[in-house]
């Protein structure tokens, strides 16, 4: 069996894992991961000095250590509500560790009674750990993988379950309603769980930054930087899986490809953060005009790709034409101030737009590239105008399930 001692130093060595962990993700631009640092850090610190009991002044093994663990508990549950964007109360949670402190001290100095002052202490860690899981739990519905959250729950609560255990029966046995006899293997079994607290709730901290990480990472892929709009790879995704439920149901599905005309010109004439915001202004307009189910994209530069699931040809080119309309604007010229040269200030702008309507066994890239030949007839023919797509030449060898 292993002795308390080889408990507290093994915690430390778990501690120190995982502070190299957290370190690890420093840069990440998770949050929480500084306090949760310095909670292990103080973990560390503590360990050394509980197993040194028998050769250290008390003042070292019981206020200091004490006070570390206490400063682990507040930094770990502070480190999931910053995550969590909470919001840490810090001076409510400061007034909490200098009264768990003050209680402590009274328990050594004043009654000197160890039981109690491990019930009171352990009750309060509870405490904290049932706070961790509340936080989680409030955030769970926007979490962006439940798992690391169920985790971090499950482990918040059954460690504060095992800690309200604990706490009770080292009352009960001061109260004298269980015999005051030493019970080693229970007290082992309850520095093993206390052990495993901190390295477990922060294994349950990692996940859920790396979950954050994960969900940042996909939506700055699947998304334009400028305009927010579904990024070339996002829009292909989509596209893909609304060509498969198009095969599958045999409904129709189509395709606007638009670019602005003379966008280098706006560019040249009012520089580039104009250019910038037309190409928001024209997400913006879009996304306004369009149903739920249907799909805008920025496929890059200044040219934009929608996808109208169940819509035919003539509904398509109805819509386009109605986008054609709702894209011959007049932006304001960020640089120049409203109402100083409210000519000089106008930038004109307007699209041309390719349609094409998905055939049987046509793949995305032929569709886009019949709704690219048309954008491009478009151009050819004056600009702003809408153009429909040729026919789609029947290849049996392309036709896909
Ligand atoms: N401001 C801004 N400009 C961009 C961005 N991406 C591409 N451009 C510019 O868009 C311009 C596209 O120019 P062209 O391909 O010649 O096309 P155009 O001037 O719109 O001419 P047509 O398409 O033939 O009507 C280039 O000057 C690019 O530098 C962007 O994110 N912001």
């Amino acid at each position: 069996m292993l002795s308390t001692t080889s408990l507290f130093l093994l915690m430390m060595a778990m501690s120190a894992v995982m502070l190299l962990v957290l370190s690890s993700q420093a840069h990440s631009g998770a949050r929480g991961i500084r306090e949760w640092s310095v909670a292990n850090a103080m973990a560390m610190a503590a360990m050394p000095l509980f197993a040194a009991r028998d050769h250290i002044s008390a003042l070292l093994s019981i206020e200091l250590a004490n006070a570390l663990m206490i400063g682990t508990s507040v930094m770990m549950y502070a480190g999931f509500r910053r995550h969590l964007g909470c919001g840490v109360q810090w001076r409510a949670l400061g007034g909490f560790a200098a009264a768990t402190m003050a209680t402590v001290v009274a328990l050594h100095v004043g009654i000197d009674s160890t039981p109690l002052r491990v019930a009171v202490v352990s009750l309060l860690h509870g405490g904290l750990c049932m706070a961790m899981c509340r936080s989680v739990w409030t955030a769970l519905p926007a979490a962006p993988r439940r798992y690391p959250y169920l985790f971090t729950m499950g482990a918040a609560f059954g460690i504060g379950i095992g800690l309200f255990v604990r706490g009770a029966a080292y009352g009960a046995r001061v109260a004298g309603w269980l015999p005051s006899v030493d019970v080693p293997t229970l007290d082992l079994v309850f520095f093993a769980c206390g052990t495993l607290s901190i390295p477990t709730l922060t294994l349950g901290a990692v996940m859920m930054a790396n979950a954050e990480i994960i969900a940042r990472a996909n939506h700055a892929a699947d998304h334009d930087h400028l305009t927010g709009a579904p990024s070339r790879r996002a829009f292909f995704a989509a596209a893909e899986r609304e060509r498969a439920h198009a095969a599958r149901t045999q409904a129709p599905m189509s395709l606007l490809l638009f670019d602005v005309d003379h966008f280098k010109r706006i560019n040249d004439t009012h520089g580039h953060a104009a250019g910038d915001r037309v190409l928001v202004e024209i997400v913006a307009r879009t996304g306004a005009l369009l149903r739920s189910r249907d799909l805008g994209g920025r496929l890059g530069g200044e040219e934009f790709a929608v996808l109208l699931p169940a819509t035919a040809a003539d509904t398509a080119l109805h819509t386009a034409e109605r986008l054609r309309a709702a894209l011959q604007c007049v932006a304001h010229d960020p640089s120049v101030e409203r109402g100083a040269d409210d000519a000089a200030a106008a930038i004109g702008y307007t699209v041309s737009i390719g349609v094409a309507t998905l055939a049987p066994g046509e793949t995305v890239a032929d569709l886009l590239s019949r709704a690219d030949t048309a954008l491009y007839a478009a151009k050819a023919a004056g600009r702003n105008r809408v153009m429909a797509a040729a026919a789609a030449r029947h290849d049996g060898a392309r036709r896909r399930a």
